[in-house]
């Protein structure tokens, strides 16, 4: 008998990288998607949660809620750092879409995770796109939701590599530290994904033109948004293609043999020059006195990813 499909939530922040992520997942029969849930990072919170209703409404999925997160970040920090300048002011290439008809529901990201890690204890995979605010907040609030929720598999941290905000910090930490440390530490079964993983996976300028020509609904909708985020890596990375982050993460989250992985514990820092630093305790050493990774419990890092098959899924699945 075929086994059920993955129930996953997606925390996402669209974001062009986003769209791909969420438009892959609903081509992914391996996993079903049973909410989004939105945060700031690539746009802010409002714009995000138009957006994952705009991108549920081109895929025809306006059965899929969508919960909007927070506004601020755990400690209540209202100067966010949004990278429009990589996804467009829209955060979807500058398209000028309407508006999307569909609302957010009532309840929020935070008690969505919560409840519906309570509902269904183990059952349920978070993929996390952006900043782990609402994932931190859904932890803190219920003493029980790290061990509830299955699995989180996140986006986020740039292991024994430099950032992409600086060289110490990623975007997505980078956005909220606190709540990255809390999530880290809080005995949840995490998979990092981090951009020492993600920069390895590159839609190359071929494929765009492959896109292109394809009459793929998926396709041809990611072809004009993707304009952006090519001239961005052009500009950024000097390289015609650009980095597949979320669509990556997301197809860990479906096949976790596309990567493998160390154990160990993960720290953030929250303060300094290197605000947003994710360090990982590989074990290998005993250290003579107690640490701030001492006791902490273990995640998962990915540290090789089989590129070549990530994009071939990618490919294969947006063109179909
Ligand atoms: O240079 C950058 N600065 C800020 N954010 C970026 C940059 N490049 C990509 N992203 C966005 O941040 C996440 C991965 O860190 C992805 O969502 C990606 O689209």
């Amino acid at each position: 008998m075929a086994t059920e499909p993955k129930k996953i939530i997606i925390d996402t922040d669209p974001g062009i990288d986003d769209a791909m992520a969420i438009f892959l997942a609903l081509r992914s029969p391996e996993v079903e998607v049973i909410g989004l849930t939105t945060i700031y990072g690539n746009v802010y919170t409002t714009l995000a949660t138009r957006n994952a209703l705009h991108l549920l409404e081109v895929a025809g999925r306006t059965d899929i809620p969508v919960a909007e997160g927070s506004h601020v970040t755990l400690t209540k920090g209202t100067k966010l750092r949004i990278a429009d300048f990589v996804h467009g002011a829209d955060g979807l290439g500058n398209q000028n879409f309407p508006p999307p008809n569909g609302k957010p529901i009532e309840e929020s990201a935070v008690d969505f995770l919560v409840n519906q890690a309570k509902a269904n204890p183990g059952k349920i995979t978070v993929v996390a796109l952006g900043p782990l605010t609402n994932i931190a907040l859904a932890v803190q609030k219920d003493p029980d939701f790290a061990k509830n929720i299955g699995q989180i598999v996140l986006l986020g941290g740039s292991f024994a590599v430099n950032g992409n905000v600086n060289p110490a910090a990623e975007a997505n930490i980078f956005g909220d530290p606190d709540a990255a440390d809390v999530v880290f530490t809080s005995g949840a079964d995490i998979l990092a994904v981090g951009i020492n993983i993600t920069h390895q996976v590159v839609l190359s300028g071929s494929d765009r033109e492959k896109l292109a020509s394809s009459k793929g609904k998926f396709a041809q909708y990611l072809t004009g948004i993707l304009e952006v985020y090519y001239s961005y890596h052009c500009d950024a990375y000097n390289i015609n293609g650009v980095y597949l982050h979320d669509p990556t993460t997301l197809l860990a989250a479906v096949d976790p043999s596309l990567v493998t992985c160390t154990e160990g514990a993960v720290r953030v820092q929250t303060s300094g020059i290197t605000r947003g630093l994710t360090i990982l305790y590989n074990k290998k050493k005993r250290f003579e006195e107690v640490t701030e990774w001492s006791n902490m419990p273990s995640v998962k890092v990915a540290v090789t990813v089989d590129a070549p098959r990530v994009v071939k899924l990618v490919m294969d699945r947006l063109l179909s």
